[in-house]
């Protein structure tokens, strides 16, 4: 465990030397995060690309869909747990480390059979490397608020957020690449894992864990830009049991926020993974128009995170609900179209996915900002992995089980019900947290 220990506090620089290095180290500490979160998304999804071979060889869908579930109960949970590890260990590593294992499960399940020859090795597999996928967003947050201060905290994570849309759309082109290089689907596992592999050494590289560790001082003392509530204390390394009892479990605010995620998660994922199904069977798109729809979506969410962001610091002033409420407004209204459109109008329903696409992924990220500014630094990753924890093992789970029995059992309409009672249930519960934010901002704006 030593190994992971938080950096040590270096001697402090010289006065001249402070500015230039901290501008040259946020940069690279930036892209470390950014390279590295990408690299987490090229070995997050990329089994789902090895389902119709393995559908060739005699796999059901619903076996293949019980072996691809353990991704995202791992995850869900690893989030919360090694988040809270994470909080007690220094970033540069634990993010390396996570990454590393995560590329190495998906080469070992590439390069032996014997880890593609059951549905128990499979789900097993899969589930290791959901747990191992958990160390990459607790340890990106642990630096967020280490190297980046309230006020620009939300223009920040909304570019490192985009990571994971690189990341993730560049599975597919890496697949094509994969076998056209190897000639086998096994390449589509262990080919992204060789390139998760080098993301993890480049991390390794430009990732550090505290400005103190490199002789600098605190990000609120170098911004001048300090959260109402913050003591010296907020320097402090804490144990699991203080992070989760004095500032995680205990905080009501971020039980709300949980709460808020679970239902925005069940419209990130209840959208996307159904899109194919439903925009097949009950709007008549072709498979190719159903793929560059699915497309669509992930990439409109790029702009429309970084707009998100960009309002929130800039328009409300570092505070989040608002940015999050008006993003899941629009959401229900572009939900609501998507259901309604009568079969046909493909360029609406496609201009639908794409406005939900654009819109949703704000909330995703801004819920983990609003995460990280409640609590102290040093309890980050378990405050933003007690969201997530809501997010997979409620929302996403529910989306990808659920839903499927609530289709079968009323129809689409049934599904877009659900739907649209998450985006309200999402709005209601961060309103909840509205109160708190104005209180946080008058003290700011008051010292
Ligand atoms: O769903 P996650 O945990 O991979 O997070 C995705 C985005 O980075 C949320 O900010």
């Amino acid at each position: 465990m030593k190994l992971i220990s938080p950096a040590q506090h270096a001697e402090r620089l010289p006065l001249e030397r402070i500015d230039p290095e901290y501008k040259r180290l946020r940069l690279q500490v930036f892209l470390g995060i950014f390279i590295g979160y990408a690299g987490y998304y090229l070995v997050r999804k990329n089994f789902s690309l090895v389902m119709p071979d393995l559908i060739e060889q005699g796999y059901s869908k619903s076996d293949l869909g019980i072996a691809l579930s353990g991704v995202s109960v791992a995850y869900g949970l690893s989030k919360f747990l090694m988040g809270n590890v994470s909080d007690r260990s220094n970033a540069r590593i634990f993010l390396s480390l996570g990454l590393l294992l995560s590329a190495l499960t998906m080469i070992g399940m590439g390069v032996f059979p014997i880890a593609t020859s059951s549905i128990a090795i499979m789900f097993t597999l899969l589930f290791l490397n959901g747990w191992f996928q958990g160390m990459g967003w607790p340890p990106c947050g642990r630096v967020m608020v280490h190297w980046f201060s309230t006020k620009e905290r939300g223009t920040k994570m909304s570019i490192w957020n985009i990571a994971h849309n690189v990341g993730g759309g560049l599975v597919g082109p890496l697949a094509i690449a994969a076998v056209a290089l190897f000639g086998t689907w096994e390449s589509k596992l262990y080919f992204p894992g060789l390139i998760a592999v080098l993301s993890a050494m480049i991390a390794y590289m430009l990732v550090r864990d505290t400005p103190q560790s490199c002789g600098l001082p605190t990000i609120e003392e170098y911004k001048n830009d300090y959260p109402s509530n913050y003591t010296e204390d907020h320097e402090k390394e804490l144990s699991a049991k203080q992070i989760l009892f004095d500032y995680v479990l205990t905080s009501r605010v971020l039980w709300y926020i949980a709460f808020a995620n679970a239902f925005v998660y069940l419209v990130r994922y209840g959208i996307l993974d159904w899109a194919p199904t439903y925009l097949e069977e009950a709007k008549g798109f072709s498979v190719k128009e159903t793929g560059w729809a699915y497309f669509a979506y992930e990439y409109a969410g790029i702009p429309g995170t970084l707009l998100c962001g960009w309002i929130s610091d800039k328009v409300f002033r570092g505070r989040r609900a608002p940015a999050t409420i008006i993003y899941m407004v629009l959401v229900l209204v572009a939900v609501l179209v998507y259901w309604k459109n009568p079969a046909g109008n493909i360029w609406v329903d496609n201009a639908a996915l794409i406005a939900i696409g654009f819109l949703i992924y704000g909330p995703v990220m801004l819920i983990g900002v609003q995460a990280l500014d409640l609590v102290p630094k040093k309890a980050a990753g378990t405050a933003a992995g007690l969201t997530g924890l809501f997010g997979y093992m409620g929302g996403a789970l529910f989306a990808n089980i659920a839903m499927g029995f609530v289709v079968d059992a009323w129809g689409w309409d049934g599904g877009f019900i659900v739907l649209v009672a998450a985006c309200v249930l999402a709005i209601f519960f961060t309103a909840l947290t509205w109160n708190k934010e104005t209180k946080h901002y008058n003290l700011n704006k008051i010292t």
